[in-house]
């Protein structure tokens, strides 16, 4: 399994988009996408589950506010395969990021707590090929 990578020398503002491509273990069971302060506190945990706590083939969002976890929001697209690349782009708005998917669907999760800019990321379960920001 890909050891946690963690990121905190960059700002994601509001208006620009973070895209992220991660290979994706053969045996991934899941991975998950951290975005936000700091380990404590997330706008937004990315989680899609291949197979893992019940869940088959479902992206699993959810906030964490001082090591809290808020509601989660399940999402049904899921064009992810296990061995494989994958493309995710992160569009933070006021009031929601876009998610965007390699299959060109996407979704809005809300935000939670108000961060200015975005400067924490965290990638667990999948291996970082490259980071970009527009
Ligand atoms: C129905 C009563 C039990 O509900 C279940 O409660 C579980 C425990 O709280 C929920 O699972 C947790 O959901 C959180 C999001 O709401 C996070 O996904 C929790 O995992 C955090 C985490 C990250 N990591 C690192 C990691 C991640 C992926 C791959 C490798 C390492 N390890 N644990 C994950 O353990 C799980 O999503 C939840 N299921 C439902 C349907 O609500």
């Amino acid at each position: 399994m890909s050891a946690g990578m963690v990121m905190s020398n960059f700002s994601l503002k509001q208006g620009h988009c973070l895209e992220l491509k991660g290979i994706i273990p053969k045996d991934a069971k899941s991975f998950a996408i951290n975005l936000g302060k700091d380990s404590s506190n997330y706008v937004i945990h990315f989680n899609p589950r291949f197979d893992h706590h019940g869940d088959t083939n479902k992206i699993i969002c959810n906030s964490k506010e001082e090591n809290h976890w808020g509601k989660e929001q399940r999402e049904n697209a899921f064009p992810f395969q296990q061995g494989a690349e994958t493309t995710i782009c992160f569009e933070y708005q006021a009031d929601h990021l876009k998610v965007k998917l390699s299959d060109g669907k996407e979704f809005n999760f809300p935000i939670r707590m108000p961060l200015d800019t975005i400067t924490f990321l965290t990638m667990d379960g999948i291996e970082l090929k490259s980071f970009s920001l527009h």
